[in-house]
């Protein structure tokens, strides 16, 4: 059975506008054959514009029973919006959110769909950073990567690479000036390599530049301003200030070409299993769930659980450990006091949202929902799972 022949998608002004706007197109297999082999999105795209009421009309309206939505943390938390909308109106509709965004910025899974094709070709811009860096005297390569408040692109590109001296993430403030600062470990590398690479996530160091602002994009979220561009300025200004040579700096800036690339093999495999888990999950009944890879056990969890967070580096965890060990970085705050405020999460026991409860229990059953796992084994008899959802894919390894 080609259940795609059935399918119609919402386009194509793109995102959540595409629920309200007119037009559709259908997805069968011909439209959908090659589209693993390109980037970007035939379905379109947009900041804002999430309406939960407009979005449910036309849902209702249209009579669909399975809603796939595709994106990122903000995204997740409109298709949370979505199914108590959709909840509250009884309406029989499965409402998927699908984890899809290079920033790894989702919560409770090991990763979204993006971030490892993200990651390897971020590894082409460290190459020519360094290998422009090492060319000249007192050189240094910058690339900025993108990660608006999560560092995990520029802490996996840095560790993959390992020809990085200094990686620079939202989670970490840094310092320019005086000890354990950055001029002096940038002063330090010269001098005994001659020359460096710095990776810097474009959240990082905003609280810096005089010139931050405030203003938001239509989705809400803070405009940044090109840390990678002001660092560049910053470290040219103190060279010329403090030293009597020049420094050779050269600024890569790849974050929309590495975004635009086509899935690599490893992002294209995990796809296929979002695809038929969220697929499996709505013909199985359940709703309101996101779907993606727990502990390495693809599960449904219960949108709720998704969005109650952003997932961010934890930087009293190994990875950010092993991070610093291998570029021998200042650590520029102390992780002890960070470990003590990062709240410890625990293990859960919660039920997952099935259209069946919510027909005949409506008032008993909580929003919240449970894990549940899709090749059964972190479930028990009930079906109920207990799963350990903090996020701890890096102590695994
Ligand atoms: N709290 C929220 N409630 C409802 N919709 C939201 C919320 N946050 C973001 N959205 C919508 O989700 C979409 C994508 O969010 P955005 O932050 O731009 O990207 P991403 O999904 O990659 O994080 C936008 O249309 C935005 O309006
Ligand atoms: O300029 P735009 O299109 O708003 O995109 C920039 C933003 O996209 C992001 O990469 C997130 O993109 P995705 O969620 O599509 O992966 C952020 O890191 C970045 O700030």
């Amino acid at each position: 059975m080609h259940l795609f022949s059935y399918w119609r998608a919402f386009v194509p002004q793109g995102g959540y506008r595409g629920f309200y706007s007119r037009n559709t197109v259908p997805l069968n297999l011909k439209v959908v054959n090659d589209i693993h082999k390109r980037g970007g999105t035939i379905l379109g795209t947009s900041r804002g514009g999430h309406d939960t009421t407009k979005i449910v009309n036309s849902i209702e309206d249209r009579g669909i029973n399975q809603v796939y939505i595709i994106g990122g943390d903000g995204t997740q938390k409109g298709a949370a919006a979505i199914f108590e909308e959709v909840k509250r109106r009884r309406l029989k509709v499965s409402v998927v959110g699908i984890p899809k965004t290079i920033d790894n910025d989702i919560a409770v899974i090991d990763r979204s769909f993006g971030f490892d094709t993200a990651v390897e070709e971020a590894q082409r811009a460290i190459n020519a950073a360094h290998t422009e860096a090492e060319s000249v005297h007192n050189g240094i390569g910058l690339v900025k990567l993108m990660g608006r408040y999560s560092g995990y692109i520029a802490m996996y590109a840095t560790l993959a690479s390992r020809d990085v001296d200094l990686c620079l993430i939202p989670e970490v403030p840094f310092h320019l000036e005086g000890e354990g600062g950055l001029y002096e470990f940038v002063d330090k590398r010269l001098r005994e390599n001659g020359h460096m690479v710095i990776v810097v996530a474009e959240g990082a160091g905003q609280e810096l530049m005089e010139t931050s602002t405030q203003a938001r994009d239509a989705s809400g979220n803070q405009l940044l301003r090109d840390i990678g561009l002001w660092l560049s300025q910053k470290l040219k200004d103190h060279y010329s200030k403090t030293k009597n040579e020049s420094l050779n700096l050269k600024y890569i800036d790849p974050t929309y070409m590495i975004r635009a690339i086509p899935s690599n093999a490893s992002d294209n495999v995990y796809c296929t299993l979002l695809a038929q888990s969220g697929l499996h999950g709505a013909m199985a009944g359940y709703t309101g769930f996101t779907i993606g890879p727990v502990n390495g056990r693809h599960a449904f969890i219960p949108i709720s659980r998704v969005t109650e967070r952003p997932n961010r580096v934890n930087i009293a965890d190994r990875m950010w450990a092993r991070l610093l060990s291998s570029t021998n970085q200042p650590a520029f705050i102390n992780a002890d006091k960070i470990n003590n405020k990062e709240p410890k999460e625990e293990k859960q026991v919660l039920v997952l949202n099935k259209l069946s409860d919510i027909f005949t229990n409506l008032d008993s059953n909580s929003s919240n929902g449970s894990l549940w796992s899709m090749d059964g084994a972190a479930t028990d008899s009930t079906g109920k799972a207990n799963v350990n959802t903090t996020k701890e894919n890096e102590s695994s390894q």
